[in-house]
């Protein structure tokens, strides 16, 4: 299950369903040479700091062994569901819904997508262009 959720993990680093959000500066702060005035709004981007190589070197390559080991991401490098105090507080329910549809899916059929090449659209949110039809063979249990 663990390597699961890596893979989990990864596209949603790749894909995050969320793009980010929009937080209120409570008092004056200080950030990258800038002051940004209390009261300002100002949107956080899940993507660009999911694609800095930085933190996360060869950014567009599909690697889910960079959540391995005991370390993974530094602290709020990783953020498809945000982070701090309004963190997404359905965030173990949503690991555990991934997991268990992930291993149902894996274990219990073979499939094969109808469309190979199918596009992603981001409307904003990614979403397959056709919906992502696929065929299911239930494996011989
Ligand atoms: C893959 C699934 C999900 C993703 C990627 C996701 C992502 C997010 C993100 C990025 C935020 C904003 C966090 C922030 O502002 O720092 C958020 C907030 C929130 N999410 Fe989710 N979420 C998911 C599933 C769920 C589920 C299953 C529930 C409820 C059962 C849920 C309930 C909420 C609520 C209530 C908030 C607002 C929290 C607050 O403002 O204090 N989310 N989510």
């Amino acid at each position: 299950m663990k390597y699961s959720w890596n893979v989990a993990c990864e596209a949603l680093r790749l894909k995050s369903p969320a793009l980010g959000g929009f937080k209120e500066a409570i008092t004056d702060v200080d950030y990258g040479g800038y002051t940004i005035p209390q009261g300002w709004m100002m949107h956080w981007n899940a993507h660009a700091t999911h694609m800095n190589p930085e933190y996360f070197p060869n950014p567009e390559k599909f690697d889910p062994s960079r959540f391995q080991g005991d370390g993974g991401p530094s602290s709020y490098t990783f953020v498809p569901f945000g982070g701090g105090a309004h963190m997404c507080p359905g965030y173990e329910y949503a690991r555990l819904a991934i997991c268990i549809f992930l291993h149902n899916v894996v274990t219990k059929f073979r499939w094969e997508k109808l469309i190979p090449n199918e596009k992603i659209l981001h409307y904003p949110i990614p979403r397959p262009a056709q919906g992502l039809p696929v065929l299911l063979y239930p494996l011989a249990i």
